[in-house]
């Protein structure tokens, strides 16, 4: 049997270590660090999100500031309300919740967050960090899968790694940070020919395709490490809804270590954005 690898309880303890920031912080400025969240409209799983970051905010003493927008709402208006946030001093993170509306240019209005209170480390100036490996903010997901690897794995020195999607917030951001560990990293995607075949000579696969059981058994080595960043909805046999992962976690019992769904990258991404608001308010506390 593969082990699992706990997301949630690695997740508590960066919680725990980030509320004792949280207080330190405190104690030296007179307040908490403070986080603006942005939402635009009323996607059903967006608003989950937002209201676990909010309610893990206040668990860990960071002040939230909850800034909900109609659908409708024009990228001027957004942008206008950006602007305003990367000057307010009670604001040390800014994050703005994916995806936005279509109207509304993704890319201009990430790209618009003063990039040291970009705690989704999206935009292009913390891209760029991270892709020269010169710090900043690293985005939160691909932040958390590197910290599960780190409870499975040593060193990761030319160990063969392979990352199945190129999504800018997921599959790019981790290609870079195992590289800057110094694994040997293969970027796929879904058209990527011969899939299973490369798949089956990894040492370490990110399956973050967003396609539900895409990684079967016969695609995994022999203790293998799995990090299973897929999270989708879908009709289960009793007809309750149930989130399903980019790996048929059943068929990969060979693997050394997998990672579940629910339970595994995705309470790591809220632990990751709570640990970079705090570190983006430390930095900004230097300035
Ligand atoms: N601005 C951002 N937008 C989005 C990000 C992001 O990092 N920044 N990532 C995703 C969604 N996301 C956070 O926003 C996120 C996804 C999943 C989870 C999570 O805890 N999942 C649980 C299951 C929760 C459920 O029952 O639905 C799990 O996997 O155990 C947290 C955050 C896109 N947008």
């Amino acid at each position: 049997m593969a082990d699992k690898i706990d997301g949630r309880a690695v997740a508590a303890q960066i919680e725990d270590e980030t509320a004792a920031k949280v207080e330190a912080f405190a104690a030296r400025n007179g307040q908490a660090p403070g986080l603006a969240v942005v939402l635009v409209g009323n996607d059903p799983a967006s608003e989950v999100y937002v209201a676990h970051k909010i309610k893990k905010s206040a668990k860990v003493g960071i002040r939230s500031y909850e800034h909900r927008l109609p659908a409708e709402t024009s990228q001027d208006d957004l942008l206008t309300l950006i602007t305003r946030l990367n000057i307010d001093p009670n604001v040390h993170g800014i994050l703005v919740q994916v995806p936005l509306p279509a109207h509304i240019e993704e890319g201009a209005v990430l790209g618009a967050i003063n990039p040291a209170k970009d705690v989704d480390g999206f935009c292009p100036v913390n891209v760029g960090r991270l892709s020269t490996g010169t710090g900043g903010l690293v985005p939160c997901t691909p932040l958390g899968v590197m910290k599960l690897l780190d409870t499975v794995i040593d060193d990761l020195t030319g160990l063969d790694a392979v990352v199945i999607g190129k999504s800018n917030i997921v599959g790019k951001p981790i290609a870079m940070l195992l590289l800057e560990r110094e694994a040997t990293v293969t970027v796929t995607h879904i058209e990527t020919k011969n899939l299973p075949d490369i798949c089956r000579k990894a040492d370490i696969i990110i399956a973050a395709a967003g396609a539900p059981r895409l990684v079967k058994g016969y695609w995994v080595k022999e203790g293998a490490v799995i990090i299973d960043v897929g999270i989708t909805r879908i009709k289960g046999e009793s007809g309750k809804d149930k989130l399903v992962g980019d790996v048929a976690f059943d068929e990969v019992q060979h693997a050394k270590a997998v990672t579940p769904v629910p339970g595994g990258v995705g309470p790591m991404t809220i632990a990751c954005l709570l640990a970079n608001t705090v570190q983006a308010a430390e930095a900004l506390e230097k300035k």
